[in-house]
């Protein structure tokens, strides 16, 4: 079986990720199966590209081998565009769920429900030795809600509607998340260089 190595440690990204290669017959690996030999790599980018280029190129290059990275965040245009790149350490530098939504939901107190609308942004990087790294973005539209709602998931699916679901991300199953997620959207374009 093809497998492919990307650059997270996001168990929920993993998840997502075996959903969608799981069709392509890839096997996922992730820096969870690598470690400790890979250390932490500091995000020090200020936009998704940044941040994406420097997770897949420096596990790249420490492999030799192509390595895709995600980088990825919800984007609220009640918060010009908050938390955005820094969704994973919004409330504090822990990646802690419960604390971001808590935050977002203080944040958005007095917003009425017309004025939640935000985006799940995913930007994929593809680092291949010898070669310039390839960048593929999907978006995912929709609201945030005033509570969270449903278990599944991670991060910001709690809080989530996609346009046209009367569900956040959190109650849809895993394989309804990645029909119409910002990740699936983002891996439909690489359907070229999955095929090579
Ligand atoms: O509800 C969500 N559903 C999603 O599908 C999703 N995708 C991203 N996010 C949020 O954005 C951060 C990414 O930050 P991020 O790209 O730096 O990843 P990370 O630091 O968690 O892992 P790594 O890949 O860097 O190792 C994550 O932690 C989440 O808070 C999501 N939330
Ligand atoms: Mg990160």
């Amino acid at each position: 079986m093809k497998e492919i190595v990307i650059a997270t440690r996001n168990k929920g990204k993993v998840k997502d990720f075996e959903l969608l290669f799981n069709k392509y017959g890839i096997k996922v690996k992730s820096l969870l199966d690598l470690s400790p030999e890979i250390g932490d790599i500091e995000e020090t980018g200020t936009t998704f590209e940044e941040n994406a280029a420097i997770k897949a190129e420096a596990i790249s290059e420490k492999l030799h081998i192509p390595v895709i990275a995600d980088d990825s965040g919800i984007e609220i245009d009640a918060l010009n565009g908050a938390p955005g790149v820094y969704s994973a350490r919004y409330a504090g530098t822990d990646k802690d769920d419960e604390a971001n939504n808590q935050k977002v939901l203080s944040e958005l107190k007095n917003i009425p429900s017309s004025d939640r609308t935000a985006r799940f942004v995913c930007v994929l990087a593809i680092a291949e030795p010898g070669k310039s790294t390839v960048f593929k973005r999907g978006e995912c539209e929709g609201k945030i809600g005033f509570e969270p709602v449903g278990e599944n998931g991670f991060g910001y699916d709690p809080l989530f509607y996609p346009s046209g679901f009367d569900k956040t991300m959190a109650q849809m199953s895993p394989k309804e998340k990645s029909e119409i997620s910002h990740r699936k959207k983002a891996l439909d374009q690489l359907e070229d260089w999955l095929q090579k």
